[in-house]
């Protein structure tokens, strides 16, 4: 199952550096340990923006609720979360 995830992230000005820095290293590691896996497709800096266009391709809604609650940086992101379908004119499906 596809999906595309538009992270939001606003880490507050007043979080210890040393907090920010390991957070954000841990989410970096994490990233990659589900893109080398297979589950984190894509992931995209929308430019401009502490945020970023990501595509998953996991087995089940509970799997990547479950992904995506594990982020470090959860607690200081906003997400919109969109399924995708297959389009009937992608040359890539069309039969
Ligand atoms: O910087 C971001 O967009 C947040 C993020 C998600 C995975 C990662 O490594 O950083």
């Amino acid at each position: 199952m596809l999906y595309a995830v538009k992270m939001d992230v606003a880490i507050p000005r007043d979080l210890d550096p040393e907090v920010r820095a390991e957070t954000v290293a841990r989410e970096k590691a994490y990233s990659h340990e589900l893109q080398r896996g297979g589950e984190w497709v894509h992931i995209w800096r929308m430019v401009g923006q502490y945020s970023n266009l990501s595509i998953f391709d996991v087995a089940s809604n509970e799997r990547l609720h479950e992904i995506l609650w594990n982020l470090p940086l959860f607690p200081y992101m906003t997400m919109e979360i969109t399924p995708l379908a297959q389009h009937p004119s992608d040359i890539a499906v069309e039969s």
